[in-house]
């Protein structure tokens, strides 16, 4: 499987924030991308999970079985948690688990993964903004999706917690997932390309 992104343009509002941008992402890769704030990092992960369209270009999942709808092999995590504050912990994460089909993580086990065993019984409403992330990331690991598309994942997340999601992340790519992260921070995912989105940035962002 491999990810292909050809002459990709995102436009918002009146600017256009980036164009022109290619790349491809082999499996077992990460693609780390980086730039500063409003460069386009959450709009481009947003055109590559398919919710929104970009304004010129493509992408594809190669290898995908159904490659005109790739959403069923992509794990989405934006800025926002996804997970109802009223439910438990581990009643949210089941819930994920049956709603995305093709279970791989256990429940408890994802809490495990993430620093959480013990925890599952609290409403999300009460979980700190780190436990929240944690949560969050657990998701990931209750079904099995190939294409992780990760918006600045280690947000909020201790020293520890990093470390922990870190080696995670590794496996995936290890077993032949990819992962395409933008942040601010550095991030070991293993094998990795970088992509600075300041550079597709283009001479007159905003058309005369
Ligand atoms: N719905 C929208 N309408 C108009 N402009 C928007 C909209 N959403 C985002 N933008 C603008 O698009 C630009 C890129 O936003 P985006 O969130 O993709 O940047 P980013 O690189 O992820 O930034 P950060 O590092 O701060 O998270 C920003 O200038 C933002 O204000």
């Amino acid at each position: 499987m491999r990810l292909v992104a050809e002459g990709l343009a995102c436009r918002r509002g009146a600017r256009q924030l980036f164009e022109r941008l290619d790349f491809t992402l082999e499996a077992g890769r990460a693609l780390i991308v980086t730039g500063p704030n409003g460069t386009g990092k959450s709009s481009l992960l947003r055109l590559l999970a398919g919710l929104a369209a970009p304004s010129a270009g493509k992408v594809r999942l190669e290898g995908a079985p159904e490659p005109e709808d790739f959403a069923e092999e992509v794990h989405y995590l934006g800025h926002l948690d996804a997970h109802k504050a009223a439910l438990s912990a581990e009643e949210s994460l089941a819930f994920w688990r049956a709603m995305l089909g093709r279970p791989a993580f256990a429940v408890d086990e994802a809490l495990e993964a993430v620093g959480l065993g013990g925890l599952g019984r609290l409403p999300v409403a009460v979980l700190s903004a780190g436990q929240k992330r944690r949560l969050a990331l657990a998701r990931l690991l209750v079904s099995a999706r190939p294409l992780w598309l990760l918006d600045e994942p280690t947000t909020a997340l201790d020293v520890s917690a990093q470390a922990r999601f870190g080696a995670l992340a590794r496996a995936h790519v290890e077993k032949g997932g990819l992962i395409v992260a933008a942040t601010h921070a550095p991030l070991d995912f293993g094998p990795s390309q970088a992509l600075d989105l300041d550079a597709w940035r283009p001479a007159r962002p905003v058309a005369a």
